[in-house]
């Protein structure tokens, strides 16, 4: 069979199917997820955060507050805007890092940048007036902005930096939280909200010898500037006369390649398994047209996006990237057929959208072996896709080598640098862009300890997956929210599953707060139900991922019942929206067990 019946290439797409397949297999561990470490333990020296004054202190905090908020990233930040809006200022934000911004406050690595469209995924742009500099803004202005919003609307005065939140107890008979923190605070809260992120969890590769490297090495999420010189926007002077090895080729390490190529004496890039790079297109905000938006136009243009890239087609293509641009194709929409992951046209789509990604190496990088080995070979959406205009290009540069390690990943780390197929490369410098922990063990990657009102752990509790109403509460947690993508609508904007989550949660909170309810949590009826429900309609993506060349979309290539469980909801974003503001707009009348407020 060939795709010869469609425009595009002529592609033996049996010979094709075979080629996945075979380089699946040969990235499939039976370590699985396991194969992976958290900068813990004898790596705890990786996660020291190079933006905080090491010599940090204060004295305890005791008090009360109607809502903690923990993470002050875009989701917590959106949580306690929205509760604010709602007349709830008796708000504790905890925050792990010395500023607000989550990803962004930690992710300062060269080059970055968010693949998103700016004006879609930086929340509150109407309210705030800001305006992004570029259609994919740099990384260092996201971070301006998150600031922005927590002076805007006040948030500074209740936050607590450098302050990590270690265990939340429910206490049925007072109706509150203690949560206490590793400063000696401990706060008693009505509610609290776990916004502590999707990527907070850095992971270094399954490798032996990572501590015994005697030159610096480092995450990205922790870049050591001290060592390489420059900023994000690159002037990476440190790294003149160095030999600096990258692991990763994921949507980070092709961002920082780039500038590291343009400073470092040699770079060699450790790859597993080749990203597919489409086009990006960036290109400055155009500020007449941006001024000349109509009040609504940011959630209207994050709908259009959501709806389009879940299949649901749409009149007109606001975005108009290389994202949105495969589900537009003619024959990718009709009658909503793309929806069905496993559908043929989808498939048929990707499979020609990849073959255009592969003769974009082609047609840029020269060396004839490194562009083979830089090809994909899986279907686009197995990973997130990648885009940049300027990654390929760096293979041409005498001072870049790309060791392909053919599927196998690095074999060892040595004093002096690492070993790929026997054969050791000499290194001045190690960089793990390996990326992060991603909805497998929510204990593990919030860090937090959280006992419920039968005395029982969440980690126990959610022990062989996740068990929620909306992936945000579950039974037995009262008055405990968490924002995660498990269980919940995904959109490839995760601000715009963050905006839905966030206002369905403040509507929820301050109902409590206005109607003297003391908690509040999912009925066990209105839990099964939806996850049963998320199993069931987890089906297709699963059947999808199964396919897919292991990585932390699909828990590495295992199966499990946990990984069916710690999906997000297969239905797709925009029931799951619909769901929420039901629930809002209906008052909650449903799904949902109030109790009085006790007198205290
Ligand atoms: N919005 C944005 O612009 C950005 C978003 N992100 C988000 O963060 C997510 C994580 O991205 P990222 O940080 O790149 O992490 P990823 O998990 O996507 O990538 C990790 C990389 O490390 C490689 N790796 C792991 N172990 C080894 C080993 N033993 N030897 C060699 N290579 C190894 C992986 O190879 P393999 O592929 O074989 O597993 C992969 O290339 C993204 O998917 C995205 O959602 C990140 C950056 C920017």
């Amino acid at each position: 069979m060939t795709s010869h019946d469609h425009d595009g290439p002529d592609i033996d797409l049996d010979a094709l199917a075979r080629k996945y397949v075979e380089e699946r297999e040969k990235r499939l561990r039976a370590d699985g997820v396991g194969q992976y470490q958290s900068l813990s333990g004898k790596f705890a020296s990786f996660d020291t955060d190079p933006n905080a004054p090491p010599d940090f202190d204060r004295d305890p905090v005791r008090r009360q507050a109607d809502v903690v908020v923990i993470g002050g990233g875009y989701g917590g930040l959106l949580t306690a805007v929205q509760l604010r809006k709602r007349g709830v200022n008796n708000i504790v934000i905890l925050e792990k890092g010395a500023d607000f911004g989550g990803t962004w406050y930690w992710n300062r690595y060269p080059g970055i940048r968010c693949d998103v469209e700016s004006y879609i995924y930086m929340p509150l742009l109407e309210e705030t007036g800001y305006i992004p500099s570029e259609k994919y803004a740099r990384g260092a202005e996201i971070y301006e902005q998150c600031r922005l919003i927590a002076e805007k609307f006040d948030l500074y005065r209740d936050t607590l930096f450098q302050t990590l939140a270690e265990t939340l107890a429910w206490h049925e008979d007072r109706q509150c939280w203690d949560v206490a923190t590793n400063r000696g605070d401990t706060i008693e809260a009505r509610f609290v909200v776990s916004a502590t992120g999707l990527y907070s969890s850095p992971k270094l590769p399954g490798i032996p010898g990572i501590e015994q490297f005697e030159g610096p090495s480092f995450h990205t999420s922790r870049w050591n500037y001290d060592f390489t010189g420059g900023n994000a926007e690159g002037n990476l002077t440190g790294l003149a006369g160095k030999k600096v090895g990258i692991i990763g080729t994921g949507s980070t390490g092709i961002q920082c390649v780039p500038p590291v190529a343009e400073y470092a004496e040699q770079l060699y890039l450790f790859q597993r398994t080749p990203a597919s790079i489409d086009v990006r297109g960036n290109r400055p905000s155009d500020v007449e047209w941006f001024k000349s938006l109509p009040p609504g136009w940011q959630r209207e243009r994050m709908m259009n996006f959501t709806a389009l890239t879940s299949g649901v087609a749409q009149d007109e293509d606001m975005v108009n990237d290389s994202m949105t641009n495969l589900f537009r194709q003619p024959d990718a929409t009709p009658g909503g057929r793309f929806q069905d992951i496993n559908s043929e046209e989808r498939n048929k789509a990707e499979i020609l959208r990849m073959e255009t990604v592969r003769q974009r190496v082609d047609s840029i990088v020269k060396d004839r072996k490194t562009a083979e080995a830089l090809k994909p070979y899986f279907h686009y959406f197995c990973k997130r896709p990648g885009f940049s205009d300027n990654y390929l290009q760096v293979f041409n540069r005498p001072n870049v080598t790309l060791v392909d390690t053919a599927g196998k990943g690095v074999e060892r780390v040595t004093p002096r640098g690492l070993v790929v197929d026997g054969q050791e490369h000499e290194l001045d410098c190690i960089i793990y862009a390996t990326g992060f922990d991603f909805m497998t063990s929510y204990a593990r990657e919030s860090g937090l300890t959280v006992i419920g009102r039968e005395d029982t752990s969440l980690e126990a509790h959610w022990k062989h997956g996740a068990r929620t109403l909306f992936g945000m509460q579950t039974r037995g947690f009262p008055n405990f929210f968490v924002l995660t993508l498990v269980q919940a609508g995904v959109s490839f904007n995760y601000l715009h599953t963050a905006d839905a989550q966030s206002i369905y949660l403040a509507d929820l909170i301050s109902h409590c707060l206005e109607n003297n309810f003391g908690s509040v949590e999912p009925t066990a009826e209105a839990e099964d139900e939806w996850v049963n429900l998320c199993l069931e309609r987890s089906e297709a993506r699963l059947k999808f991922l199964a396919n897919c060349t292991p990585s932390y979309l699909n828990y590495e290539g295992q199966q499990s019942e946990e990984f069916a469980l710690n999906s997000p909801f297969g239905g797709g974003p925009l029931p799951y929206f619909e769901y929420l503001e039901e629930m809002s707009r209906e008052g909650f009348a449903s799904r949902l067990e109030f109790k009085a407020l006790v007198e205290s």
